[in-house]
């Protein structure tokens, strides 16, 4: 069963540094789908040009070019980017979990870099606290804090092959009350005929 071809797309959202591309690309490799890292056009843009709306509208038109079989990561996926993804998570794990996290990336062993490390995730909190809050009501939600990459990777293709199962199964559900519907007026025709037959 090829997920790709029936056209599955995923979305993965979150506060900075919990994990969107290290685990984004992994979920993408696993399935041999496409990885986006949406961050990544944002950082590219904002080193040449002043992000406005027009340039971020033209991004989010891009994404929405009738997309197949791609796992995009970064702020605003799951709502603006790509709201049509069949599969929205948003990560989450403790604050200081991400600090620990981010530090280790980083390599920042001194006070002054934890320092950096901390008050940086904190401003980028602020600023995009209210965005993950408001995708959240849409998503699937899943705490890391707990979970290594390769057992929020497990997680993420467990729910995507349950999405994937359900979906199959509610056109099989469709398809049989049609054929009972078809199968019960045919019975009642046939029935009819022989009560009110014309010989
Ligand atoms: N579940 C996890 N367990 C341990 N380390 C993790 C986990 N998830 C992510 N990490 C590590 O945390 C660091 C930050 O992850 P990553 O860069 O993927 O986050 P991000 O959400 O894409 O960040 P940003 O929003 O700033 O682009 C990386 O070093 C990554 O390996
Ligand atoms: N979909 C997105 C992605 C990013 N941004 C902005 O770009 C900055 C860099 O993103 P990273 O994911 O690489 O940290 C980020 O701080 C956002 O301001 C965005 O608006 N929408």
């Amino acid at each position: 069963m090829s997920i790709k071809k029936k056209g599955f797309n995923i979305a993965i959202d979150g506060l900075s540094g919990i994990g969107k591309s290290s685990i984004g690309c992994q979920v993408a490799k696993r399935l041999n789908f496409t990885f986006i890292d949406s961050g990544l056009f944002y950082r590219y843009i904002a080193d040449r040009f002043y992000l406005d709306d027009t340039i971020q509208l033209n991004e989010i038109h891009l994404f929405k070019n009738e997309m197949i079989g791609y796992v995009v990561v970064g702020y605003d996926t799951t709502t603006k980017i790509l709201p049509s993804a069949r599969v929205k998570l948003i990560l989450e794990a403790d604050f200081e979990t991400r600090v620990y996290r981010r530090a280790k990336q980083l390599n920042a062993k001194e006070f002054e870099a934890i320092r950096k490390v901390f008050s940086d995730l904190l401003k980028r909190d602020v600023d995009s606290f209210d965005l993950v809050l408001e995708a959240k009501k849409g998503a699937t939600i899943i705490n890391t804090s707990d979970l290594s990459i390769e057992q929020v990777v497990a997680r993420i293709l467990s729910r995507i092959l349950w999405v994937r199962f359900s979906d199959y199964n509610m056109l099989h559900f469709i398809i049989f009350i049609l054929f009972v519907f078809v199968y019960t007026l045919h019975t009642l025709f046939q029935n009819l005929t022989s009560i009110f037959g014309t010989g």
